[in-house]
């Protein structure tokens, strides 16, 4: 397995400036996901790592050698796409065995090493089905069993379960990590879906217009988005200019405390829902209308408010499923300087590197 580092890479495409001088470190046995919008460049990321398109500046190096002018197909690292290219004429055996044979190794082996990936991706004795007699979900563990057949040094993945209904994506994707983690596959993968990438990686990248916007475990990212581009693109939205002065914010929802050490001055403030707190106390604290509430998280155990708190914009709470109010409700609400964010200028560059 392989480490992967990506020194100031830079595609253009005309005056559009896909990637801008990313950096970035992939170490052996990592997995990461590259996490953004719609053509924030993941894919371009992943192409420029394969060779499938040479960077107009900046370097790839796979174990320390750098790739250019090295063809795609020996620079040995596995693709995986999101719509699966499975060869409809051949069997799931022959998809699979389809990257083995071509490198020329012998049928039996290859034979071996088919049943092998098949027993590991949970479809064992599947090699003479038809592709095309397959479920989505069963595509998707062929299509990765094809992509590890040639055991590549990286594994690259864009948007692996794209095509795949929720309940599916949420179970393969647990699957998918314990596979790599035993198999101690190094993986670079690109998702617009924060869940799936959550999910899947030891570490998230965010990619706003072609820069990285912020990388960190998926809790870090996750309690401390850096900027406001990242906050919002996780989802949040209680978010508002402010002002800090000693312990507590300025805010348009009045004064809000905010975490030690805070530097003070105008800043732009997250409130995580988590520190928008119901609170018993009448007359102590923001009082708002219940105007909306929704079902959240994984297993439906939450519940997301929507605040009105009648001049000020909208705030939105989570709270426990059994304890959430009706719309229509009258609240009062208190906030948690262990939730509250204040968060950095959007995008710069050149914070990418593996543990700064
Ligand atoms: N072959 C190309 N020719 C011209 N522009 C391109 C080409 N490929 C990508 N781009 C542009 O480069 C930028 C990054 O595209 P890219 O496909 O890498 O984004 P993405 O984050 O993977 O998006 P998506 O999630 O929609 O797949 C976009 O502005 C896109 O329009």
């Amino acid at each position: 397995m392989a480490s992967l580092r990506l020194e100031a890479v830079t595609v253009r495409f005309g005056d559009r400036t896909a990637l801008d001088a990313v950096d970035l470190d992939v170490a052996e046995h990592e997995i990461v996901c590259v996490l953004g919008p719609s053509g924030s460049g993941k894919s371009t990321l992943l192409r420029a790592v394969a060779g499938l398109r040479e960077p107009d500046a900046g370097r790839v190096l796979l174990d320390g050698r750098d790739q250019r002018g090295v063809a795609p197909h020996r620079r040995g690292v596995g693709l995986m796409f999101q719509d699966h290219q499975l060869f409809p004429t051949r069997d799931v055996g022959g998809n699979v065995a389809f990257g083995p044979r071509m490198r020329g190794t012998p049928r039996e082996e290859a034979e071996k090493r088919v049943a092998e990936l098949l027993d590991l991706v949970g479809l064992p004795g599947a090699q003479r089905r038809p592709v095309t007699a397959l479920s989505g979900g069963e595509q998707q563990r062929v299509a990765l069993a094809r992509a590890l057949a040639p055991r590549p040094r990286l594994l690259m993945l864009d948007e692996p379960l794209g095509q795949l209904d929720r309940s599916l994506r949420e179970r393969l994707v647990v699957e998918l990590r314990q596979l790599f983690r035993s198999l101690g596959t190094t993986v670079l993968a690109v998702t617009h879906d924060q869940g799936e990438a959550f999910a899947l990686a030891d570490r998230v990248v965010v990619m706003d217009r072609g820069r990285i916007a912020q990388t960190g475990s998926p809790v870090e990212v996750w309690l401390r988005p850096a900027s406001e581009f990242v906050a919002r693109f996780l989802g949040f939205t209680n978010i508002a200019p402010a002002t800090v002065r000693e312990d507590t914010a300025d805010t348009p929802w009045g004064e809000v405390p905010v975490p030690p050490g805070t530097p003070s001055g105008p800043c732009t403030l997250l409130i995580r829902p988590a520190g928008v707190r119901l609170t018993a106390t009448p007359g102590r604290g923001l009082p708002c209308t219940v105007t909306a509430r929704t079902l959240r998280g994984g297993g439906f155990s939450e519940i997301s408010l929507l605040l009105d708190p009648g001049d000020g914009p909208a705030l939105e709470a989570s709270c426990p499923l059994h304890t959430a109010p009706e719309p229509g409700t009258a609240v009062t609400v208190a906030f948690d300087a262990g939730d509250v964010v204040v968060l950095g200028q959007d995008t710069g560059n050149g914070t990418a590197r593996r543990g700064t």
